[in-house]
């Protein structure tokens, strides 16, 4: 019978970020109101592949810093669309809850402006646009200082007995 071999693989974890908010903005505690269950973008704030801290300002509009790790790669050096995309449905749909809607995203519309440099923190702005009957509509922006990376229009559908 052929012996197996175990092997060590060793994950260097890049070094800690500044995820640090801008003067005014309050530390958003996502868990205590949705649960634990946002484990895709926020699940590893240490690891290599986004590490994410949300944020709310005075007028209670949810903030995002979030650096996309080498493991959102896509093209190379740059965040993957699907990377930004799934930043975009975690906090846009955070967004509508934290507003006070129980939703899931029915519909998320991506436009990736510029390629998003890895190992960059950058910022995600949210607003609550209206809400009719069971549609609460998001809008939101990945940015950093003048450079737009993506915007996006999120179509969030309130849950039924939530
Ligand atoms: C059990 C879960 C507990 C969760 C508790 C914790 C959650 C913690 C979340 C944390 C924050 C979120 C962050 C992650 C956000 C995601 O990633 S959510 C995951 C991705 N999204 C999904 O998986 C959703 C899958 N889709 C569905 O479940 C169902 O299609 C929906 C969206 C609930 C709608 O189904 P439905 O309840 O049967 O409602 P339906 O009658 O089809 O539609 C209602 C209305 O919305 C419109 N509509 C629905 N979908 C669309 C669409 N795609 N385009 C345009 N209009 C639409 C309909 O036309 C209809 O309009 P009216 O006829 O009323 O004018």
């Amino acid at each position: 019978m052929p012996k197996t071999k175990t092997e060590r693989v060793t994950i260097s974890l890049c070094p800690p970020v500044d995820l640090g908010g801008e003067p005014g903005w309050i530390p958003f505690d996502a868990p205590s109101l949705v649960g634990e269950s946002l484990r895709f973008v926020s699940g590893e704030p240490d690891g290599n592949r986004f590490r994410a801290r949300y944020y709310r300002d005075a007028e209670q509009h949810l903030h995002a810093r979030i650096w996309f790790g080498p493991e959102t790669e896509g093209p190379p050096g740059h965040a993957h669309g699907g990377a930004v995309a799934a930043v975009m449905d975690e906090a846009l749909g955070l967004a509508a809850w934290a507003a006070g809607y129980p939703i899931v995203v029915g519909n998320l519309n991506v436009s990736f402006r510029n390629m998003l440099p890895l190992q960059k923190v950058v910022t995600v702005e949210s607003r609550v646009i209206s809400a009719e009957g069971r549609k609460v509509m998001v809008h939101g922006r990945i940015f950093s200082g003048e450079t737009v990376y993506a915007e996006a229009e999120c179509l969030c559908i309130t849950i039924p007995g939530k």
